[in-house]
This record gives structure tokens, C-alpha cells and sequence, in this order.
């Protein structure tokens, strides 16, 4: 029996065109700005010497704004951007620029779950920041007090086992108490792989068969 759900955003809870035509957009307008403007405040300069390091390289402003652009374009999920972008989106969300995207269906059922006890969570390879402010400012309103944990890749990469169990080890739940929500299917074998119960959302894509699978939230078997 699930005690706990598990959620993907982009292309579950959210649909592809909001964080691809929306988000990405906006954070390739904004980062040179951005860049220039913060990069000796002590968070972002520790995400850039972070980046460097990763580099191995010096690099200069010019070629950080380059990089982070040509990875924002083939949407790299690298923890540096990812967490520059949080900070980049904070700007639009509080000046009214885009609301959260949620599905109708996602935002319902969520609150109906959490309204019958069940723990729920979030995994997403955006950054904590990020999601806190998609559930934040969403076009349902504040629906962040409906979850007890956010995860991102500092807890590990979505496509690997380890980062489920680090997971259902921080919600104090057995790993066959979560059922794990994602439309992408290495992410939903690397939750099966560490025991997690899986269905996978079909809402712009085609199914593999190798799943469950629901179009929408309210198609989900919780059991
Ligand atoms: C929650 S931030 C916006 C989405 C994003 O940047 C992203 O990389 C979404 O990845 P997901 O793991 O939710 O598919
Ligand atoms: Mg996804």
C-alpha cells in the first residue's frame, strides 16, 4: 500500500511547452545580465567557481555566458545551471512575468492525496529553488505546503537507483510505500530498480508498455 508519492515536474506535473517555452526562454534572456550583475555575490560567485572547477579551467564572464546559454539551449541538466536558473526564475515568478504551470488534474489530485495522508515529494532536476517556486507561484496558488520533501540531483542523477534510496531513506519510508510519477522511462527503471513502486505519465508521449501507465492524475492507481 503507497505511503508516499513521488513526483517528477517537467512533462508530469507540468507540461514540456511551460519549462521549454516559457522557463528556458526566459533564463537565456536574462543569464548575461544576470551574470554580470551577481557574479561577485557570494552565491552566485560560489556557483561559478563551481563551474570553473568542473571545467578545469579559468573562464572569463564572457565564456561562463556563453557555456551556461549553449547548455540552457540543449537543456543540460547540470546542477551549477540548474541552480543559477532558480535563482534567474525567481525574478519572472515575483514580478508577475509567468505563473507555474500545473496540470489541472495534477493540482487536484495532489491536494485530494495529501488531504488523505499521504506524504508527497518531488524530483526534479530543476533545482529545490526552482520547484519551490513553480509549486509557489503556480496558477493553482501556494501549493507548496503539500509537500514534505524536495529532491534535485545534489541527491544524485534521476537515471540511477542510488537516488531512491537516498530518498526513501530522507522520507523514513520503505522504498515499496513510494510510488514514483514520471513520464521518462530510465527515470521510472532507476525507481523500480531501488523498489519504488512506478507509473508513468503518457500526457505528450508514447507509452513503452513497460510500466503502468495514466494520461492523466487522475488515471493513477495509488494501491
Ligand atoms: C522545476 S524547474 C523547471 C524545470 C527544469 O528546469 C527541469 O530541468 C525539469 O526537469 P524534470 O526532472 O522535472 O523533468
Ligand atoms: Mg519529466
Amino acid at each position: 500500500m503507497s505511503q508516499a508519492i513521488l513526483t517528477d515536474i517537467e512533462g508530469t506535473t507540468t507540461s514540456l511547452s511551460f519549462v521549454h517555452d516559457v522557463l528556458f526562454p526566459y533564463a537565456r534572456k536574462h543569464l548575461p545580465a544576470f551574470i554580470r550583475e551577481h557574479q561577485h555575490e557570494a552565491e552566485v560567485k560560489a556557483l561559478l567557481d563551481d563551474l570553473r572547477e568542473q571545467q578545469q579551467r579559468y573562464l572569463n564572464e564572457g565564456q561562463i555566458i556563453d557555456l551556461l546559454i549553449y547548455w540552457v539551449e540543449e537543456d543540460r541538466k547540470d546542477t551549477v545551471l540548474k541552480s543559477l536558473q532558480g535563482l534567474l526564475w525567481r525574478r519572472g515568478y515575483e514580478s508577475g512575468d509567468f505563473t507555474g504551470h500545473i496540470y489541472e488534474d495534477a493540482a487536484r489530485r495532489l491536494q485530494q492525496w495529501h488531504a488523505t495522508g499521504l506524504q508527497l515529494a518531488i524530483f526534479s532536476s530543476g533545482s529545490v529553488a526552482a520547484q519551490k517556486l513553480l509549486f509557489g507561484y503556480s496558477d493553482y496558488g501556494d501549493l507548496t505546503p503539500l509537500f514534505s520533501h524536495y529532491f534535485d540531483t545534489t541527491t544524485g542523477a534521476k537515471r540511477e537507483a542510488g537516488a531512491y534510496t537516498r530518498i526513501a531513506e530522507t522520507m523514513h519510508q520503505a522504498p515499496a510505500d513510494i510510488l514514483f510519477l514520471s513520464d521518462v522511462i530510465e527515470e521510472l527503471n532507476a525507481a523500480r530498480a531501488a523498489g519504488l513502486q512506478t507509473t508513468q505519465l503518457v500526457r505528450e508521449g508514447q507509452a513503452t508498455g513497460e510500466h503502468p501507465v495514466a494520461s492523466t492524475f487522475d488515471a493513477i492507481q495509488v494501491g
